[in-house]
């Protein structure tokens, strides 16, 4: 049991209404999960706003409520603590619930628009194999230990995070690796943390329909390093147009990691095959089964955190050099017939450049690239056109179909793709809604030793279409193509 003058420590309110003597059972930001004795924190969001919702929080027993306006009718029996932001009081009270729980481990976040998935994981399994005990969360799944726990979004709610931070230590963990998303900065889901170290990994397009502007997408992205204590560290990629930017104005002690230019921890790639780099890092040379310059540069990151939480040189390089980062990623299959299937989640125009440039680096000769794509619904549209043009331009042949459309018609996806398709290679494209038919029609087209690349879905275990989520996996239907399943 809790108080409400505990849960409310270090929040700036500027009116209480009751006493704060009372005991709060749950902090609670949607009105439909409130139990009785809860503490029901209004926030506007995207669709409604939570303030239409104190009335029936209350009746269905909030004792408590934080809001930015009162409601025009205050019971005596409610406590009501008026505040200038209620996201930034969202955070607070619920970090303060689970007893600060980010200041009892190490807790790492990883900030960009690709990477942040592979490199947490990699941290993750690394400092596993180092012999920790360890958290993550991410967007594939979240992990206490050995324990699996489903992920619902890549960085998760306030009272989500606080709770799944608060389990960690109570099963003792030493460190926690976490994503930061770019809504979760702005949506102050990470308010009240505490960060031992932040880690950039890049800037490109991405969820513009959000954000706006690239400008606010990118000064999302800064205010966690803004945020960063003066004891932590904040570690950059000194060859992102951005990296020096992101640091601008953090307290953190500043690094930086780079494959070309000056940069506190470097690498250099000597060799890229399908089976993985070679790499010569901080003056060693060492063979890891990731594949691709942009896993290089995750690897490279991994490697200088590891470093910045002092971990010993050689025991990190050797653990780094068997580990395969997360699944859905760069995942690779050879059919019987040697057409070689690759399972990306590409779903940005810079990650699908970078999957598909490292294809055409590693293949040997004539080789067809067969791509198969699609772009999310109800997601940034911007980037729709964008991704198919980066695809023809890298491909034999390009067939576009189904992402996850959720509430909008493939068909229009489709059809905003193909506007950045250019006519002189359209011949070459195809449109087939039905992902498992675009599926099965690439792996037909496929000759011996072609490549196809099934970008975007990834690890995704579902395809959402009009709000229903029906079972689908792209390695899956590869594999039943090849007759491996
Ligand atoms: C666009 C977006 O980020 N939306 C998130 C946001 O919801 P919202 O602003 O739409 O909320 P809303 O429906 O307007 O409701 C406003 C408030 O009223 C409350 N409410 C609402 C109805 C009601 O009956 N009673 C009630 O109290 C709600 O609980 C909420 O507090 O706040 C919710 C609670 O935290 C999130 O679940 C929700 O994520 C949605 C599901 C989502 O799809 N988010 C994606 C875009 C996202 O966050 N992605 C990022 C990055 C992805 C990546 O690149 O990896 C992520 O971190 O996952
Ligand atoms: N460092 C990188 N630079 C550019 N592209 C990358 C990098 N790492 C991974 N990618 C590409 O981006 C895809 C997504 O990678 P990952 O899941 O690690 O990113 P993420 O930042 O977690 O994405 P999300 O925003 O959806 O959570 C990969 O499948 C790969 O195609
Ligand atoms: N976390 C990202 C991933 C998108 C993956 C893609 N498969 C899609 O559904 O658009 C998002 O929610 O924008
Ligand atoms: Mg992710």
């Amino acid at each position: 049991m809790r108080y409400l003058s505990d849960i409310v420590e270090g929040l700036a309110f500027t009116e209480l209404q009751g006493s704060a003597d009372v005991e709060i059972t749950a902090v609670v930001f949607d009105s439909r999960k409130v139990v009785p004795g809860s503490l029901f924190v209004a926030v506007s969001g995207t669709v409604v706003d939570g303030h239409d919702y104190i009335e029936q929080a209350v009746k269905q027993g909030a004792i408590a409520v934080i809001c930015e306006e009162l409601p025009a009718h205050v019971t005596g029996e409610v406590d009501f603590l008026m505040v200038a932001d209620s996201a930034v009081a969202l955070g607070i009270v619920a970090a303060n619930f689970y007893d600060n729980p980010s200041d009892k481990l190490k807790l790492v976040g990883v900030t960009g628009t690709n990477g942040k998935t592979t490199i947490a994981t990699l941290l993750y399994q690394l400092f596993r194999d180092l012999g920790y005990k360890c958290g993550l969360l991410s967007t594939v799944e979240n992990q206490i230990n050995d324990k699996v726990i489903p992920s619902t979004h890549t960085t998760p709610d306030p009272v989500a995070l606080n709770s799944l931070l608060n389990d960690m230590v109570v099963q003792g963990c030493d460190y926690c690796f976490m994503e930061v998303s770019s809504h979760a900065v702005a949506q102050r889901r990470i308010e009240r943390l505490k960060f031992a170290g932040g880690i950039f990994t890049n800037l490109t397009h991405d969820h513009l329909d959000y954000h706006k502007t690239f400008d606010s997408y990118r000064d999302a992205k800064k205010a966690f390093f803004d945020g960063l204590p003066k004891n932590g560290f904040a570690l950059t990629n000194a060859d992102d147009k951005n990296g020096n930017f992101m640091l601008q104005n953090t307290k953190a002690h500043r690094k930086s990691y780079a494959l070309k230019s000056m940069a506190d921890y470097r690498a250099k790639i000597l060799e890229s095959q399908f089976d993985g780099l070679l790499l010569n890092i901080d003056s060693e040379e060492v063979w890891f089964r990731m594949v691709g310059t942009f896993n290089a540069y995750n690897l490279l990151a991994v490697y200088a955190t590891a470093m910045l939480l002092d971990q010993d040189k050689s025991k990190v390089l050797t653990s780094l050099s068997k580990l395969s980062g997360a699944v859905g990623r760069f995942d690779y299959v050879v059919a019987p017939n040697k057409v070689i299937g690759i399972v990306d989640y590409a779903h940005t125009p810079d990650a699908v450049q970078n999957v598909l440039s490292t294809i055409h680096g590693i293949r040997k000769g004539s080789e067809k690239v067969i791509t198969v794509l699609g772009c999310g619904g109800d997601r940034d549209k911007t980037k729709r056109p964008i991704m198919a043009k980066v695809a023809c331009e890298w491909s034999d042949k390009v067939i576009l179909t189904s992402d996850n459309p959720r509430s909008e018609d493939p068909a229009q996806i489709i059809e905003d793709m193909k506007e950045g398709v250019d006519p002189a290679f359209k011949r070459n494209v195809l449109a087939i809604t039905d992902r498992r038919e675009a599926i099965k029609t690439a792996c037909h087209l496929a000759q011996p030793g072609d490549v196809i690349l099934l970008a975007g879905k990834g690890h995704e275990k579902y395809q959402e279409i009009n709000g229903v989520r029906n079972h689908f996996d792209d390695m899956e239907e590869l594999l039943a193509q090849f007759g491996q399943m």
